[in-house]
């Protein structure tokens, strides 16, 4: 019987990390190519037959837009021409929930997408690395993985790319779906599915970015106690094409930034309200006016993943109603 064909498409973070000694934290990300991380995992040869690509090999705090539309690229690629069966990607954690959200948007194929790394270095004792690749390989081998956009799997869990948040900066369950909890588990090479993500994913979103090279820019602002406005109208003077703003509760802004923010809608900057919590939604008309100011709302999504669904929109429309039940559809 011939095994599932995977393709492991690397970009770097801990699980390709080295350090110095075994006992010890410090250690450099985005070290070991694919070929290394690939012969760490023992059997993985009687679960799929693997071919690895190294797309970058970079500490994921700085994974960037271009290296995003190169890994659609090839992904996109991969499934027109048949080349696998299904998609592993190894990718730091620091931003992984990012990548996880934007492929999720952006593949074309309903195809197996599955995203994982480590918390510990390739070079530690008890390195969680092999284990986790071991797992996505096994979920992106399986038929299960299929029309669910990228999921991410990480300590045994498995999470939609959508709703993974990364919840810890050093635990080896370092992440969570704070809202809606993992769609299912993977232990002793068996996947159980509880569920399937709901939201649309893939071919049912309308974000075909083939053929750009770039994204609109848009920035995060960060609210707190006595925020000023300097960081919104920084953005706005240095030509953001759009502004998500990580409130305070359920989204709200302060009295100054309320004004920068009407500001930059007036010059025709679109400001999506998200909220600094991690649970819980930001909904029209809470304690804030948006039909009045001009706002939209994020919905569920934390403010880094309603980044990426704004940038994503704005290829598309600089409407506020459409971009509003984006906002509720993805
Ligand atoms: N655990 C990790 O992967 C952290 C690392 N800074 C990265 O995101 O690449």
């Amino acid at each position: 019987q011939k095994l599932p064909r995977i393709k492991i498409l690397a970009t770097g973070g801990t699980i390709a990390g080295k350090g110095a000694s075994a006992d010890h934290s410090a250690y450099t990300s985005g070290e070991l190519p694919v070929k290394d991380l690939i012969g760490a995992v023992p059997g993985i040869e009687k679960v799929a037959d693997i071919t690895g690509e190294q797309i970058s090999n970079v500490g994921s705090q700085d994974m960037s837009v271009a290296i995003w539309i190169k890994l659609n690229k090839r992904i996109n690629e991969i499934y027109k021409n048949n080349e696998a069966d299904g998609i592993v990607i190894t990718h730091g954690t620091d931003t992984q929930e990012e990548t996880a959200y934007f492929l999720s948007l952006t593949v074309r194929y309903d195809k197996p997408v599955v995203i994982t790394g480590s918390m510990r270095p390739a070079t530690a004792i008890s390195a969680d690395g092999p284990k986790n690749l071991y797992d996505a390989v096994t979920l992106a081998a399986s038929k299960q993985a299929a029309h669910s956009g990228v999921l991410l799997v990480f300590n045994e869990y498995i999470f939609s790319g959508r709703e993974a948040v990364k919840t810890s900066t050093t635990h080896l369950n370092a992440f969570t779906a704070p809202n809606s909890g993992p769609v299912g588990q993977v232990y002793d090479g068996k996947i159980v599915l509880y569920e399937t993500p709901l939201r649309k994913t893939n071919k049912a979103t309308p974000f075909d970015i083939t053929g750009l090279a770039s994204l609109p820019e848009v920035a995060v602002v960060e609210l707190y106690a006595d925020a000023p406005a300097t960081a919104m109208n920084a953005y706005v003077a240095a030509g953001a094409k759009g502004i998500v703003t990580g409130g305070l509760g359920n989204g709200n802004l302060n009295k100054a930034n309320t004004d920068a923010a009407v500001a930059a809608i007036k010059k025709g900057i679109p400001v999506v309200r998200a909220s600094r919590v991690p649970t819980g939604r930001v909904t029209l008309l809470d304690e804030t006016d948006d039909e009045k100011l001009g706002t939209i709302v994020s919905d569920d999504l934390m403010p880094q993943k309603a980044r990426i669904l704004l940038m994503l929109a704005l290829t598309k429309t600089n409407d506020r109603k459409k971009i509003q039940q984006y906002f509720f559809e993805y």
